[in-house]
């Protein structure tokens, strides 16, 4: 079952007088518990793509559908409430609140849901934290930690409010190679627990670890490539099929 899915999605952003189509007619369709990635040459509109399927940017033409939902039709509030409540987001760098600990900037999101319930919250959260292996750093401000952690942290804060798709911009992009591949086991550990998730990456050794690959140029889908489930033994084949098909169609 499809659990977001774009119906010829296009979007062209104005600059001053002039106009730059980004996406030309994209259409696509993930499945439930998914792990895909989408790659391509700087500016074909990668990151632009993710936002149209998350309802964190509009469209001007097209549809898209999550979760049964038409995002076209939904109100802003509507929209904040979908993504809040169904939707985690991991970006290159975490945006957390210098004032507030690493514990309290997981629960900042979810707190203005579940005001009530802080405690409940608190534990979920510091479970979460326990697997993501930074249980021991809920006190510590944010300078205090390093670049992975932080972005380990941000993933616990994608996964606080449970979502069914994670959606990653980038997320190991300031990453050296190691915190990378350990920031990939995770999200393949999530994504095997059943949340579809879907990355943006320029990187083939970050594509290679997920199972369906699309590669974009100019603003459109021009291949895509399937992978069997990462076994943790087989990265270096699966990456010169990610490399060879990038040859293959010149990106
Ligand atoms: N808000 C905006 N206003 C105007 N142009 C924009 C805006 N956002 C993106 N663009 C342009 O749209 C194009 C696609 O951007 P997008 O960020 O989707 O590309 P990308 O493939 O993710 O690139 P990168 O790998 O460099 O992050 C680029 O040419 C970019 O300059």
């Amino acid at each position: 079952m499809n659990i977001v899915s774009g119906e010829q999605i296009a979007k062209t952003f104005q600059v001053g007088k002039e106009q730059h189509p980004v996406l030309l007619d994209v259409s696509v369709a993930i499945n439930e518990g998914e792990f895909i990635s989408i790659m391509g040459p700087s500016g074909c509109g990668k990151s632009t793509l993710l936002y149209a399927l998350s309802g964190m940017d509009s469209i001007d033409q097209g549809q898209v559908i999550f979760d049964g939902m038409d995002l076209t039709t939904l109100s802003d509030k509507e929209l904040a409430d979908l993504r809040r409540t169904k939707m985690g987001f991991v970006f290159q760098q975490p945006t957390f609140l210098k004032s507030l600990n690493i514990l309290d900037n997981i629960l900042l999101p979810a707190m203005r849901d579940e005001r009530k319930n802080v405690r409940a919250l608190t534990e979920r959260a510091l479970q979460i934290m326990n697997k993501m292996g930074i249980a021991d750093l809920a006190k510590r401000d944010i300078t205090q930690v390093s670049g992975g952690q932080l972005q380990r942290a941000g993933i616990c804060r994608a996964l606080i409010s449970n979502p069914q798709v994670i959606f990653g911009d980038e997320p190991t992009g300031a990453l050296n190679s190691t915190s990378a591949q350990e920031i990939m086991d995770l999200l393949t550990s999530i994504n095997r627990e059943g949340t579809t998730v879907m990355l943006v990456t320029h990187d083939p050794k970050i594509a290679a670890r997920t199972e369906r690959i699309l590669f974009m140029s100019d603003g459109a889908i021009v291949n895509e490539l399937r992978l069997p489930r990462f076994t943790g033994a087989d990265l270096d084949d699966r990456m010169v099929k990610v490399v060879s098909t990038m040859q293959k169609i010149g990106i």
